[in-house]
């Protein structure tokens, strides 16, 4: 059943948040006709056969990557050396790797090494999730609308590219293509400070004495509220994110502390305009971003 941007097999490696929702939406997409999970966690395994998720589900390579035309890594961004070392051996050629790794420079040199020529490597980064984990947290519809980047390397080939393009374009999403230092630079700001922030205030709130921590959650405000969803996120993941994004996300926690020094400062000095000014600017940004139909 291939056309352009189906498969006959898909290899999903890791069937958590991410490859579970991926797995729905290539069934419902007519896009694969036999899905196969390789995945170290039998509760997983488990989870995702007796979801349907997948037509097999099993912790053997040598079971699970000959034979896909599709192999989609969906494991955290520290586990991708491991899983290039254990896959590699069983890729053939012509065969598609992506992944849906959160940084991308970083899966460039860790997975990018253990994938033989002749497989066509194109790394990958839906931005769409939830702070859900595993495959039962699987959402239909998870990527529809939202967008899909790629990052390939020099000398991917075009066919292969257009491929995958095409397949997560009939999935739903949109496609933009984009080097990988720059995505962990934009990502950088606009996902993984938002959850270090996140972190940090539910940190901070959590830890405050006993009959203020029980006031923290009995009246918790609708501000606080959403940042503690942010800050459910899972801990692993994070770990990775920020220690494989260093560079990018030390970059803007310095720029975001300089723009937190000003504003203090002109909270301190009682300075309303320069407080109103920044917050119409914020204001019009969260309006482009309903606009682009982002929110
Ligand atoms: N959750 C999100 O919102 C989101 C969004 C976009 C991208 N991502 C990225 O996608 C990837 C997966 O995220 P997720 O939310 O699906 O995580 P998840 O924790 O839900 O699933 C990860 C799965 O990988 C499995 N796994 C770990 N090491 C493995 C190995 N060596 N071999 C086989 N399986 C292994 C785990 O057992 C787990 O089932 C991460 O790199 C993350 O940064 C996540
Ligand atoms: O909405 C959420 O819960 C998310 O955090 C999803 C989100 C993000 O938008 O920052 C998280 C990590 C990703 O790599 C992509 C998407």
């Amino acid at each position: 059943m291939t056309d352009e941007s189906s498969f006959d097999t898909v290899c999903l490696v890791g069937i958590g948040h991410i490859c579970a929702s991926l797995a729905v939406a290539l069934r419902r997409n007519g896009l694969a006709r036999r899905l196969v999970a390789l995945e170290i966690d039998p509760e997983a395994r488990r989870v995702a056969l007796e979801m349907g998720l997948v037509d097999e589900a099993t912790d053997d390579p040598a079971r699970a990557v000959p034979g896909a035309g599709l192999v989609v890594v969906g494991v955290p961004v520290g586990a991708m050396e491991q899983v290039g070392a254990v896959i590699g051996p069983h890729l053939t050629a012509g065969t598609i790797v992506t992944d849906t790794g959160s940084v991308k420079q970083a899966v460039v040199r860790d997975l990018g090494p253990h994938i033989p020529d002749g497989v066509h490597f194109i790394p990958g980064h839906p931005i769409a999730g939830t702070e859900h984990s595993g495959p039962s947290s699987a959402v239909d519809g998870l990527f529809v609308g939202r967008w899909q980047i790629l990052t390939p390397v020099p000398g991917t080939d075009e066919a292969a590219l257009e491929r995958l393009s095409e397949m997560w374009r009939r999935i739903g999403s949109d496609v933009e293509i984009m080097d990988p230092q720059h995505h962990d630079k934009v990502l950088a700001i606009t996902s993984h400070l938002p959850h270090l922030i996140a972190y940090t205030i539910v940190g901070t709130a959590s830890d405050l004495e006993g009959h203020l921590q029980h006031e923290v959650i009995k009246f918790s405000a609708s501000g606080f509220r959403d940042f503690t969803r942010i800050a459910a996120s899972d801990p692993v993941m994070w770990r990775d994110v920020f220690l494989s994004n260093r560079e990018a996300v030390l970059e803007v926690i310095q720029r975001f502390t300089e723009d937190l020094t000003a504003l203090q400062r002109a909270i301190r000095w009682g300075e309303g305009e320069t407080l109103q000014q920044k917050f119409t600017e914020t204001r019009a940004i969260r309006r482009a971003i309903i606009d682009a139909r982002q929110a």
